[in-house]
């Protein structure tokens, strides 16, 4: 089933929590709302559930307009951040209420409790309470829950963030294959983008009540539409500079960085302030200049993260940049203080307009 928003606004007093949202979420996708804390993504996610009521637009679930249509009307099933499971009920009839409340008989029920208990692997554990179980034992049995009444869409609000580090990957992996086994359409709210990278077929970055890009996980991260998609996903330095000349004949812009003149053909005719945004494992770092266009500058942090190193350069024009080595490329490590050159790689990097707002070079 289809998930159409159309002009969706919603208001909280004066302030605009989402602003004319228009998008659709195609049948049996997995979606993902992704955005910092306040940016509108449990707002719709619970315009979508019928908890709020939008103040403008529509909302279609196929062709059905549901603007009008109650919560219980929605053959929705959810999992919240908080769980929400009864502790005063064994994981059995935890997994049983919605179908009960369905009228369902009760040989069916227990076939289809023991189904999805199977697939969250928690069949061996059907009379246990749930508060003599973990975070994830209990997350799984809102997930059986959720998935039991054979929902045309499942919603997701944070899930994972009261697991810890290790159990968020297992889980995050697991959602998605049984999303993957069900083909249910899926719509998850996380603001953590690794999580958002690695389970979704389409995320759509938010950011202050508006869609700011949607795209694949591969093209958000590779081609950010704009400046703040570009910070919000993956680690980027970015370095401004200024295009003094544009010769309108060759395309061919002339850029000032710090001390450094280059020369980039830009997609139009533009003179000011630039944005380079470059991803950390994208820089080199060499100990003698080899050109003139690696900029002198000093180590000034080494943090050692298991598969990859991070440094942070502090370079003669005092930009911070953040450059990443896998190990295996390390070579010598580098020690704090010691003098460098950062090759920014300039051909490879995105390049945003002053405002940000729109990408003026992509390699
Ligand atoms: N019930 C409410 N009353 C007033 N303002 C609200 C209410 N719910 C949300 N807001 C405001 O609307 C905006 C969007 O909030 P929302 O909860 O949708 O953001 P979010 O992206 O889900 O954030 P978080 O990740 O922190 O939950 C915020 O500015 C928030 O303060």
């Amino acid at each position: 089933m289809n998930i159409g928003f159309e002009q969706v606004t919603k208001l909280f007093g004066h302030s605009v929590a989402v602003n004319q949202i228009n998008f659709t979420i195609q049948d049996g996708e997995f979606f993902t709302l992704l955005g910092p804390s306040g940016c509108g993504k449990t707002t719709l996610l619970r315009i979508i559930a019928g908890f709020y009521r939008q103040d403008q637009g529509n909302l279609y679930f196929g062709s059905r307009l549901m603007n009008e249509v109650p919560t219980h009307q929605r053959n929705i099933g959810m999992v919240f951040q908080n769980y929400a499971i009864f502790p005063h009920m064994s994981v059995f009839d935890n997994v049983a209420y919605g179908l009960k409340a369905r009228k369902v008989s009760k040989p069916l029920i227990e076939k289809k409790v023991m189904e999805a208990l199977e697939m969250v692997e928690l069949q061996h554990l059907r009379d246990r309470s749930p508060s003599e179980m973990s975070g994830g034992q209990q997350q799984r049995i809102a997930l059986a829950r959720a998935v039991v009444i054979e929902p045309g869409l499942l919603l997701m609000d944070e899930p994972l963030s009261n697991l810890d580090a290790k159990l968020r990957i297992k889980m995050r992996a697991d959602i998605r294959a049984l999303q993957k086994k069900l083909k249910i359409t899926t719509i998850y709210v996380t603001h953590d983008q690794e999580e958002a990278l690695a389970v979704s077929d389409r995320i759509a970055v938010m950011s202050a009540g508006t869609v700011q890009q949607i795209g694949s996980p591969q093209d958000i991260y590779l081609y950010p539409e704009n400046r703040t998609v570009a910070h919000f996903i993956g680690t980027s330095n970015f370095v401004e500079a200024v295009v003094n000349k544009y010769d309108a004949m060759t395309g061919l812009a002339t850029i000032l960085l710090g001390t450094i003149t280059l020369k980039l053909k830009l997609k139009r005719n533009y003179v000011g302030k630039i944005w380079f945004s470059i991803r950390p494992e994208r820089l080199m770092i060499v100990k003698e200049r080899q050109h003139p266009q690696q900029l002198p500058g000093v180590v000034e942090q080494v943090t050692f993260l298991g598969g990859k190193i991070q440094y942070g350069i502090r370079s003669e024009g005092n930009q911070l940049f953040e450059v990443d080595h896998q190990l295996s490329e390390a070579g010598d490590l580098l020690e704090q203080e010691q003098h460098v050159y950062v090759d920014l790689q300039l051909d490879r990097a995105i390049v945003f307009d002053g405002l940000g707002q729109e990408v003026l070079y992509r390699a």
